[in-house]
Order: C-alpha cells, then structure tokens, then sequence
C-alpha cells in the first residue's frame, strides 16, 4: 500500500462522545510511525485543542465575535463561523494539494498522507449545512475520505440509545454520501463486542430487547412499562423492525472498538480506512464524478434556458431571419455577455457587464437620459417609466433598464 493516495478523515460525532480525545490518540499514532497527519479543526467553539492543528478555523474567526456581530445564539454562531470558513475553501483546498504532492526539492520531499478533520458536537450543524457539505464535496472532489462516527460505547449499551445511534449513523451516510467506519470508542470502560453483536446478528439484538423487557429496564431506564418497550409492545416492535431495516445498512459500514484513552483498536482502525478508501476509490468516485458531471448538465441546461429567455426578453430573434438587429456584431457579443450574466449577483454586475457588450441606439439614449446617472435603482425606475409610457410589457423594460444601467 505504499502507493496509496492521501486519505481524509473526517471524524463527525455526538457532543461528549470523544472526537477530541480520538483525534488525539490517531494524531499521536501517526507521528509515533513518522507519517504525521495534516490536521484540520473545524469547531470553532472549541476551548482547547490538545493537538497542533495545521489549520483551526479558530484562527481566521472569533466564533463569540461572529454571535455578537450577526446577533446569533451558539448554534448560529457556529453555522456562521463554517459559512464564512468555506469561502475559503479554495485556500484551504490548495494548501491541502501543495502538502500531499512529492516536492523533492523542497521540503515537502515526504508527503502527507493522512488529513484528519475535527467537527463541531453539533453534528447536524456540520452534517446538515450548505458549509459542510461545501467542506466535504471539495475534500472529497480531490482525496479519498471516509467519515469516522465516532460513538460513545457505554452509553450506547441499551437497544434503545444503540438504535437512535445507528439511525443517527445512516442519516449521516446518507446526508454525505461517503463511506463511514463505526468508531465504538471509550472501550477501557465498555467492550463494544455487545455492539458488534447486535449488528451482525439479529437474533442477538432480538434476544437484548427479551432480557431488556424481563428485567424492566427498557432503553436503559429501570422499571419501563412493558406494554411500551417490551419486544412484545409497541417500541420493541419498531426497534425489531428497525433493526431488520439496517440489516442493509450495518453491510456498508466498518466497525471497530477504540479506547482514545489507552489507544486500544488504533491499529485496527487504521485498516479500515485503508479497506475504505479503497472502496471509495473504487464505488464512490464514480457516482460522485457522475453527480459532479450532472451537476454541470444542470448548470449548462439552466444556463442555456437563462440565455433563451434573456434573448426573448431583448427582442433578439434566434433565427437570421429576424430582423435587422441580429447581426454577427450584435448577436455575439450579446451572447458572451449574458453567458456571464448567469454568473452575475449584483445589479452592479450587470451594469458594468453590459457597458461593453451592445452599442446604444436612440431609444437607450432617450432611457438613458432620464437617468441622471446615481444609481442603479434610479436607472431602473427611468426604465419602468419608460416601460409605462410604451405600454409594453415588462419583459421589455428588462432590455431597456439593461441599455440604460451601460450609460454609466
Ligand atoms: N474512559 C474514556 N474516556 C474518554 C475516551 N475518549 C474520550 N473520553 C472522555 O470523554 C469526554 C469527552 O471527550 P471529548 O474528546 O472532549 O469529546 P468531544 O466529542 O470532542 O466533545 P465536544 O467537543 O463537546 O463535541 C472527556 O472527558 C474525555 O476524557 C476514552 O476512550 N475512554
């Protein structure tokens, strides 16, 4: 495996269930066999990081800044901070590049070949925003990478919690897309071998629920009323079916036991990212490099539709035949520029864009006189005077207020 491509490792996890203390651990395994890891914080509310970070999204922002400028509570706070963090994505990504090739002649003659990623506890924050899946579409556009669910073993020993866990887990694959390993962590304090059990073995999962009801300490609370989660009631016939249900699910995932404490399963955790990242290569990059293409058929399509309508919109007919407007001079430039167009936010935009594409002719003049010039807003208010003195729709009015905002 001494070819093997640099792999990303994005470890994602519930508040408290040791993310921290397991990048820790994977971060000083790594340096103990010379392949120190690049290592990425991305929680900004974190206090202390017990590991250099290469990148800490703490450096470029004060997450108790951003709550106060914006006027948001913690979650808000740390949305806001990974919004602003993946603007500058393209840096990031660059950097991550220059330090996973080979560069003899400089320093860099022994590339990385572990980027390891730490989340905020606050996982939907991460999982379910436009930044985090920006964050993980770019790692995962250039490396390999594999999310580590990192899972807080003892409390995770009754049906109920394992179960709301593993369907935490399957959202989570689903949502991103990426192949996972299930890191069963804290096992100086609990075997994880009752988790394995369960997700293997449906009858052993059936038989935990029975001795769960028996002693009436369903979902871990002692004296549960039977008739809700016994395996004959209504909660143990869902997690039945529940767990029948991830039987599919359970057949994608890797899963090891790891004492972040004592570095237990370390070794063993390391070869599922070997066996996933090789599985990515070999299922995930097709499907997403048949998402990315589709995303650009989208894009051109869209594109495509924008220029149509825009073109109607301007009285260009697509045919020679119409009219005199669509001359060679006229119709390509238009065409570049509304391609871009597309590309464009603001009314400024625009503005600028169309200064230089499409001569004026005496009617934009007449547009353009009425507007004296202070902004886009007064440009466009000439327009629709315009378009109300001319009684023509408002598509039209479009192409004038595009004519009259090139006058300055
Ligand atoms: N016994 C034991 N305790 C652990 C282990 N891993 C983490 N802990 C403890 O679990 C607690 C939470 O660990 P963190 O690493 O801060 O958890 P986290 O998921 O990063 O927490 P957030 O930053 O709040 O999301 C700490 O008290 C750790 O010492 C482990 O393997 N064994």
């Amino acid at each position: 495996m001494a070819d093997c491509p640099p792999v990303a490792i994005v470890c994602v996890g519930m508040a408290g269930s040791g993310k921290t203390t397991f990048m820790q651990r994977i971060n000083s395994h790594l340096h103990t066999k010379k392949t120190p890891p690049y290592v990425i914080n991305l929680d900004p509310a974190v206090h202390n990081v017990p590991f250099d970070s290469n990148i800490d999204i703490r450096d470029s922002l004060n997450y108790k800044e951003v709550m106060k400028e914006y006027n948001l509570g913690p979650n808000g706070g740390i949305l806001t901070s990974l919004n602003i963090f993946a603007t500058k994505i393209d840096q990031v990504m660059g950097i991550l590049e220059k330090r996973t090739k080979p560069d003899p002649e400089t320093s860099n003659a022994r590339p990385i070949k572990n980027i390891i990623v730490d989340t905020p506890g606050q996982i939907e924050v991460f999982v379910w925003s436009a930044s985090g899946s920006i964050l993980l579409d770019s790692l995962a556009s250039t490396f390999p990478t594999v999310i580590a669910y990192i899972i807080d073993t003892p409390r995770t020993s009754s049906t109920s919690t394992f179960m709301s866990n593993m369907l935490y887990a399957c959202s989570i694959l689903y949502k991103t897309k990426l192949p996972m390993i299930l890191v069963f962590n804290k096992t100086d304090v609990q075997d994880a071998e009752f988790a394995k059990d369960w997700m293997t073995d449906f009858e052993s999962f059936q038989a935990a629920l029975k001795r769960e009801e028996d002693s009436g300490s369903f979902g871990g609370v002692e004296g549960a009323p039977g008739g809700i989660g016994g395996g004959s009631g209504y909660m143990g016939s869902l997690l039945n079916s529940m767990s029948l249900m991830l039987e599919e699910f359970y057949r994608h995932l890797s899963v090891v036991g790891v004492s972040s404490m004592t570095g237990l399963g370390v070794t063993e955790f390391f070869d599922a990212v070997r066996e996933k990242a090789e599985e990515f290569e070999r299922d995930y990059k097709p499907e997403l490099e048949r998402r990315q293409q589709e995303r650009q058929k989208q894009k051109e399509s869209k594109r495509e539709k924008e220029l149509e309508k825009l073109m109607k919109d301007m009285n260009v007919p697509s045919s020679a035949s119409k009219g005199p407007k669509n001359t060679e001079a006229t119709r390509a430039p238009r065409k570049d520029a509304i391609d871009t167009i597309s590309d464009m936010e603001t009314d400024e935009d625009l503005g600028n864009l169309e200064h230089d594409s499409d001569p004026p002719t005496d009617e934009d003049d007449e547009a353009a006189s009425n507007s004296n010039g202070d902004g886009l807003s007064q440009r466009y208010e000439a327009a629709l005077a315009d378009e109300n003195r001319s009684g023509n729709g408002q598509d039209h009015s479009f192409s004038r207020y595009l004519h009259a905002s090139r006058m300055n």
